[in-house]
């Protein structure tokens, strides 16, 4: 499972968001700027599926079905082939676009490298970048599941069209997605004017960003509402991943549901005025041991947590510092597929901390919390 070669194989990002959302306008910018980086780009047209609901599933899908039936380990097939076709050419591109459909579900596209263990050997997920409408967010995040889902598992959101709304408006849908993705960088752009950096090789998912945001901090911010939810607990108990659901990867699991929600605007960027939305159904939870956590212990309860209750989580991360080891942990999953490996070491001026947060449905706060709490070491 600790893989320390992350640094030699090609990033690749995934560019998701609403039809229309200026996808296409992005992906132009990036192949005709002079970055001096050679990009191979999949647009994909795999994608008609998760429209309906996400057992709907292609021809060229590729499912693990679990013991208990339940299909939330999915690879896209024709995607793997794509690229692996590419990897045998490597040296020729630095990094690798995939486009997704306006209907995806970035679920199966993100999993495809963490599942496929030859792609997973040659290419990681840098980023998921999600375009998005600011004019059309708001509704279409009342009617369409895809495009909160597109915002839950982004990483970088291009809040996009910022010349067809005003400032209001703006920070109207910016509350809205902070309520549902509080950890995103959440960039305003006209036809997507970015610069490319913030978008493309991110590295680890920006975790380090993610990660400085403090959960007491991201706590305080969110009112306007309360967050208890109730919640219930499903019980269940599927997946049978691990060494034996075929994925041949590590999924570090755990377990456990949670949910609670912090919507609250803010993070780096303060445009003034955001207002604090709460979403129904889209949660995320932060943790933090302030030293080191017994690998002896996190290992199980992550796998655990993996097998049990990965199905809520849409994206989870974190950073950890593991007794005795020189070396940062790092991680990300979806689902519950995990991935993860040995990065580079603390700094002499770092304090050795552990994180982990998690976006998702149904996340039980304080069993997560306190499962986490119980690996320290
Ligand atoms: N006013 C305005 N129009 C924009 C902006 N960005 C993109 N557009 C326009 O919006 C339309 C859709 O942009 P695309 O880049 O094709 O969007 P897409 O997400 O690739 O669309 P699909 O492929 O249909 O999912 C095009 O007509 C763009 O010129 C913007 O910032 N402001």
């Amino acid at each position: 499972m600790l893989d320390a070669q992350t640094s030699s194989k090609t990033p690749v990002t995934v560019l998701t968001g609403y039809l229309g959302a200026g996808k296409t306008t992005l992906l132009n910018r990036i192949l005709s700027e002079p970055h001096g980086k050679r990009y191979a780009v999949i647009v994909n047209e795999f994608g008609e599926i998760g429209i309906d609901n996400e057992l709907v599933v292609g021809a060229d899908e590729e499912v693990f079905e679990m013991n208990n039936g339940c299909i939330c380990c999915t690879v896209r097939g024709d995607l793997i082939r794509i690229l692996e076709g590419l990897m045998k050419r490597k040296g020729k591109f630095d990094a690798i676009i995939v486009e997704t459909t306006g209907l995806a579900d970035p679920a199966p596209v993100a999993q495809t490298f963490f599942i496929d263990e030859e792609v997973g050997r040659k290419a990681r997920l840098d980023a998921v970048v999600t375009v998005a409408d600011a004019k059309w967010l708001s509704e279409r995040l009342k009617d369409a599941p895809e495009a909160k889902n597109q915002i839950a598992f982004a990483d970088v959101i291009l809040l996009n069209k910022v010349d067809l709304v005003t400032g209001d408006e703006l920070d109207e849908v910016e509350g809205r997605i902070r309520a549902i993705n509080p950890y995103a960088r959440v960039i305003r752009t006209t036809k997507c004017d970015v610069p490319l950096d913030a978008v493309l090789d991110k590295g680890a998912f920006d975790l380090d960003r993610i990660l400085a945001l403090e959960p007491a901090f991201l706590e305080a911010e969110s009112h306007d509402h309360d967050h208890a939810h109730g919640h219930d607990h499903h019980g269940h108990d599927h997946h049978e991943h691990g060494p034996d659901c075929g994925c041949g990867h590590d999924h570090a699991a755990g377990e456990d549901h949670g949910h609670e929600h912090h919507d609250h605007g803010h993070g780096e960027h303060s445009h003034g005025g955001l207002k604090h939305y709460h979403d129904e159904d889209m949660q995320s939870v932060a943790l933090e041991i302030p030293g080191d956590v017994d690998p002896a212990k996190f290992m199980p309860w992550v796998n655990d947590l993996a097998q049990t209750e990965g199905q809520h989580f849409l994206r989870w991360k974190g950073i950890l510092a593991f007794k005795g080891e020189p070396r940062r942990f790092v991680f990300q999953g979806v689902h519950m597929i995990l991935d993860g490996d040995l990065q580079r070491e603390w700094k002499p001026d770092e304090t050795r901390r552990s994180k982990m947060v998690f976006i998702g449905k149904e996340l039980d706060e304080p069993k997560l919390r306190q499962g986490f709490e119980a690996c320290a070491a």
